[in-house]
């Protein structure tokens, strides 16, 4: 199995760097890596932040491991040269189009949340964003209206297929869970939103054992805080996953914690950690790496069907917090290699 390495920028070596011993001690054979770069450091190397060997190299491997792109020095540049253009590339390029984020509460981290250790212990869900449409990816741009004022623009749309596919995505991630679906979107002002809710309840007919609800994306956001155990499955679209992800990650303790696989119809994968590239504490050993780890024993899972392995992972990721192993994030002071080293020691 190749896995292709793309460490990124910003702290993004340095959880992928942890991830990579946690993945080498677990002695598969079967497991090689390959390292590109991609993201501020691509464009600084190449001139490009997806270069064509970097594209290459995530098309010819079995699975892509991911840390984060995005560079300060980098947001001035035309939109095509930024960094997160390579994140966003691969996903379109790829064809990943379903972005599974889950949401779980360890118990140790009871604390850590910013909700009450009793609303927060309930958390275990899992968002199903769509990651190949929306306004993400549509018609922008800026220009000058009639009047000569500056304007921008970005078209969000969906076709039924797009929102179909990841529809059927939810309900089957429900099937294995809980059978409940939250279909969250913004029916009451966007037509783009009308035919999600549509599809979505079309598509329910193929899954009669799943009861499905529809929230409006504002009321969402409150009821992630208000009442986040009400949750199994969400299923949204791109703008609306990204930023409802972030909210959940703060309510399981912290964005450091939270994991993601992005798939293609056929199982292929990327898989990060939700959060980005943290200028603001890049290159200190601050980062917590367990939102990587965690992200890599999805990749074991997912991807590869080695589920002891990745049970393996989830268990040490447990095992050293209930040994008291924090980063600053989550209260502590354990720097990220010292993160890296507690769930190598908890690893049987
Ligand atoms: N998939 C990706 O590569 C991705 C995701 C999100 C943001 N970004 C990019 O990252 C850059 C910074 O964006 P941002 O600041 O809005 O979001 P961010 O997720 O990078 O950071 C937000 C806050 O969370 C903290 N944080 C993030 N990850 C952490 C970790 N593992 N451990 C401890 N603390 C952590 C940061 O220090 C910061 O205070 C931007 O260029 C943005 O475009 C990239
Ligand atoms: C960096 C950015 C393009 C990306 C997104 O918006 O999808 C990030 O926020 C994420 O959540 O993966
Ligand atoms: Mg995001």
């Amino acid at each position: 199995m190749l896995i292709a390495l793309l460490p990124g920028d910003g702290i993004g070596p340095e959880v992928i760097a942890e991830t990579r011993r946690v993945l080498e001690a677990l002695s598969l054979d079967s497991l090689h890596f390959e390292e590109a770069l991609v993201g501020g450091a691509a464009y600084k190397a190449t001139g490009h932040p997806l270069p064509p060997e970097t594209l290459d190299l995530a098309r010819r491997a079995d699975a892509i491991l991911f840390g984060a792109v995005g560079d300060p020095d980098c947001d001035a540049l035309e939109r095509h040269l930024r960094p997160e253009q390579a994140i966003l590339g691969l996903r379109k390029e790829l064809g990943l189009f379903a972005n599974l984020r889950p949401a779980k509460l360890f118990p140790e981290l009871a604390d850590a949340s910013a909700l009450r250790p009793e609303v927060a212990s309930q958390i275990d869900m899992v968002i199903v964003r769509e990651l190949n449409g929306d306004v993400y990816f549509g018609e922008k741009g800026m220009r000058k209206t009639v009047d000569g004022k500056r304007e921008g623009y970005d078209i969000m749309s969906y076709d039924e297929d797009e929102v179909r596919r990841i529809a059927r995505v939810g309900f089957e991630t429900a099937m294995a869970r809980g059978k409940k679906v939250c279909s969250v979107d913004k029916a009451n002002v966007l037509e783009t939103s009308q035919l999600w809710r549509d599809v979505v309840i079309e598509t329910a007919q193929e899954y009669p054992d799943v009861a499905l609800s529809h929230m409006y994306v504002d009321n969402a956001a409150m009821q992630l805080v208000r009442n986040p155990g009400q949750f199994d499955v969400i299923v949204t679209g791109n703008l609306f996953g990204d930023i409802l992800s972030d909210q959940a990650s703060m309510c399981a303790g912290s964005i450091g914690m939270l994991p993601s696989a992005s798939l293609d119809s056929a199982q292929k994968g990327l898989y990060e950690p939700i959060h980005g590239s943290a200028p603001d504490i890049a290159g200190q050993g601050k980062a917590n790496p367990l939102a990587t780890i965690l992200s890599a024993s999805m990749m074991l899972r997912y991807s590869f069907g080695y589920a002891s392995q990745a049970d393996r992972i989830e268990q040490a990721v447990a095992k050293a917090l209930a040994r008291g192993a924090r980063s600053p994030d989550l209260g502590g002071t354990l720097s990220t290699r010292e993160m890296g080293d507690a769930v190598l020691a908890a690893l049987t």
